[in-house]
């Protein structure tokens, strides 16, 4: 399939004409350099080429079984094209290219990510070099198994149990109970062979705590389950039913005693437990997962922005002036107000997936040479950016649908698959409260740390009891990033406050979390978000020195409208702890206003730098010509119900109830 690049609707092509910016430049800014975006180009223009990756048939129309075997069909094709043309998987997923074309619940996406990212982290060096080369060549095919249909969220309370057996050196694996079976991992019901089990660890009758064990389920040649083994699919969810999210159950199923990942704890051949460094380094798959999510739910929003706004363009509806012509719905403010400011939290959250990634590679490093300090850091950044970004993400794309009026319900725009897809987020990985309480759990432990003089990690610092000595004005983006960390100082204090009034007047400290925890999440996500807008100020200013004017004074936009946005969000907390008044505030509302003005004139052409190809968008509403109509009438056209003129149902039911005597 070639891709011909077609002359675009008038509409676009005047919002094209505007442009006063290198879009070539601002795409290279989002894919991390001009190299990464001329391979990310490369991949496409393989996967394009490769006409079995796309769907002739829409998947809606597909039953349950052949939705998941063409999906299956397409991901087998994806890793061989890759492969034969030497990348890797990591190429597809970090460049989104093959994600976009299986999110419809790729069952091979926990292989390539949970299930060898497991095998690399949490191996000794035995177990990588037996199981890493098998892995990577797809002879065995694996997940991530750890919740349970009773446990998601508390790892510590997952119910499987691996006991060892010094007589035999095996570990026997059971679920004692219904709650015990696994449930809800990806590609479990029907794909995988094996699987990286989270069991409860026993030895001489005493409980170690959750450990992962690597267990073999089908029989390589046969694909049978084996002996021991119940699984199978869940059934239909809200989205990605082309998955096969599955269940598993064992009844006393042994495996060797080396099946159990050894690289951080260790159980000898005598039934002796050696403990890792720390206690939480067996969470690290999930915590690398959690630093993927970032990127991920920022590329699904930035698509669905991508068709909202150019739709926007396109769409024409009322009379701003009576009498006028119909204008774009873009240039209503109403209409502005709803994508720009997600406009502005895709690029924070693409500066800040990068940001965390650097902290992810660093820690990663210093736990390689036995360095375990960062790694609190580390889990409370990831938790907070997953749950923020995710939030936003699926809040946003549920915008972008909301703001293509009644076709953005059509499945042609994508956008409900989009949606579908990115609100499992929220959930998976780790629950967004669940994270944002362990985010505040660190927040209190660092602010109380602070009250007792010690120094603090770099980016919690800003806690300290004392305010940072800066003397930006108030209304330039530093004072106002500033005046939102003051904002959750403020907060956290007050979290504290409460906490210690509550246990003071004789609550446990747990009762006392609790009572507090609303307020608590609320400190959470307001220090992810004060981060963020840290790091996009310093994204920008910091390319300020090598990028061209134009594409400099569109981001500088950008963070303007996100720091603008987030503090009018948060101008109840600002304004009780007087970091703002009530003046600034009027003053930052009509700013946003202006803003949204001119960012609207280049809205089309930003998006267009996010450079997404059509074949990866796939709407009938965002494709680079705006030719909106005739796409929408065209997908109508493929519905079933459209082969013939009158349908079976007339004749089974409508007929029979207009004949009847009613
Ligand atoms: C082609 C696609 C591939 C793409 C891959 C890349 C990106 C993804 C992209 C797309 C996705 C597409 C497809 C994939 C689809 C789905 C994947 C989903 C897979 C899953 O969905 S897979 C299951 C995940 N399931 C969870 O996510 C469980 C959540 N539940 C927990 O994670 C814990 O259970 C928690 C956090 C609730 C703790 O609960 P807890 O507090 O009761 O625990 P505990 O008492 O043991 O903690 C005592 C001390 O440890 C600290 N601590 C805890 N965790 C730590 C860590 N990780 N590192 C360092 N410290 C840690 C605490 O902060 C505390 O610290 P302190 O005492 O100092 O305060
Ligand atoms: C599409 C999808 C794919 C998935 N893929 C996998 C996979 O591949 N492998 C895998 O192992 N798992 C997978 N999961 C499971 C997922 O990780 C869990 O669903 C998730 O961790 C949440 O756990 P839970 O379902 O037990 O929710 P629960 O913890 O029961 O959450 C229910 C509610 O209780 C609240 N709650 C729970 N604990 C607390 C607390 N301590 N404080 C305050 N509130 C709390 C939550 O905030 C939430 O509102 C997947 C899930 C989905 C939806």
């Amino acid at each position: 399939m070639s891709v011909v690049v077609p002359e675009c609707c008038d509409d676009l092509k005047r919002e094209r004409g505007r442009c006063l910016f290198n879009k070539e430049e601002l795409t290279n800014i989002l894919d991390g350099g001009p190299k990464l975006t001329e391979k990310r180009r490369r991949i496409e223009k393989m996967l394009i080429n490769t006409p079995e990756l796309f769907d002739d048939v829409s998947p809606d129309y597909l039953s349950h079984e052949d939705r998941y075997s063409n999906e299956l069909r397409k991901a087998t094709q994806l890793m061989t094209t890759l492969e034969k043309n030497g990348f890797t998987y990591n190429d597809a997923v970090t460049t989104g290219t093959g994600l976009w074309l299986l999110m419809d619940g790729n069952p091979l996406s926990l292989h390539i990510s949970m299930f060898l990212d497991t095998i690399k982290g949490q191996s000794n060096p035995q177990q990588l070099q037996e199981w890493l080369p098998l892995a990577e060549k797809f002879k065995i095919i694996g997940t991530y198994a750890q919740t349970e249909l009773g446990h998601g969220t508390f790892v510590r309370g997952l119910e499987t149990t691996a006991t060892y057996d010094s007589t035999t050196k095996e570990f026997v694996l059971h679920s004692p109970t219904i709650t015990a079976t696994k449930w809800w991992p990806g590609a479990l019901g029907k794909t995988s062979n094996h699987a990286v089990v989270m069991a409860q660890l026993y030895l001489g009758g005493k409980c170690y705590g959750p450990h992962i064990f690597m267990v073999q389920l089908r029989d390589l040649e046969t694909h049978r389950t084996l002996p021991g083994i119940v699984v199978g699919e869940i059934g239909p969810r809200l989205g990605m039913n082309s998955n096969d999210n599955g269940f598993l159950q064992f009844n006393h199923h042994r495996i060797p005693l080396t099946n159990m990942f050894m690289k951080h704890s260790q159980v000898t051949e005598d039934g002796k437990y050696v403990k890792p460094l720390h206690s939480k380094l067996s969470y690290g798959t999930m915590v690398q997962t959690r630093v993927g999510i970032v990127y991920h739910a920022s590329r699904e929003l930035s698509r669905a922005l991508i068709i909202a706004i150019r739709y926007s363009a396109v769409r024409h509806q009322s009379e701003m002036v009576p009498g006028d012509p119909e204008p774009q719905i873009l240039d209503y403010q109403t209409q502005q107000y709803k994508l720009l400011p997600h406009l502005a939290s895709f690029f924070a959250l693409r500066f800040s997936a990068r940001a965390l990634l650097e902290v992810f590679i660093g820690t990663s490093a210093g736990l390689g040479s036995g360095k375990m300090n960062m790694l609190p850091e580390l889990h409370a950044l990831s938790s907070g950016l997953k749950a923020v970004a995710t939030n936003d993400a699926v809040k946003g794309t549920d915008i972008c649908r909301l703001a293509c009026g009644g076709h953005g319900y059509l499945s042609s725009s994508n956008l409900p698959r989009i949606y579908t897809a990115i609100a499992a987020g929220i959930t998976y990985e780790g629950e967004n409260t669940v994270l944002f309480l362990q985010v505040a759990r660190y927040l209190i432990k660092s602010f109380r740390a602070s009250s007792q003089g010690q120094t603090l990690p770099f980016s919690v610092s800003y806690l300290r009891v004392q305010p940072p000595s800066s003397h930006a004005p108030l209304m330039s983006d530093r004072g106002l990033v500033d005046a939102l960390g003051a904002g959750v100082r403020w907060m956290v204090g007050e979290a504290e406050r409460r906490l210690q009034q509550l246990v003071d007047s004789g609550h446990s400290p747990h009762a006392a979390w609790n009572a507090c925890s609303v307020h608590l999440v609320q400190c959470a996500d307001a220090h992810t978000r004060y981060y963020i807008c840290e790091q996009f100020v310093d994204a920008v200013s910091k390319l300020g020195e090598t990028v061209s004017s134009g594409v400099h004074e569109v981001l500088r936009q950008l963070c303007r409208l996100y720091i603008l946005h987030r503090v009018i969000q948060t101008a109840g907390i600002l304004l009780r702890c007087g970091a703002v008044d009530g003046k600034a505030l009027t003053s930052i509302e009509e700013e946003e206003c202006h803003l949204l003005a001119t960012l609207r004139i280049q809205a089309v052409s930003i998006v267009d730098a996010i450079d997404i190809k059509d074949v990866f968008l796939k709407s009938t509403l965002g494709a680079w010509d705006g030719n909106v109509y005739q796409r929408i009438y065209e997908e109508a056209q493929k519905s079933p119900l459209n082969k013939s003129d009158v349908t079976q149902g007339y004749y089974q039911y409508l007929r029979p109830l207009m004949k009847a005597n009613l």
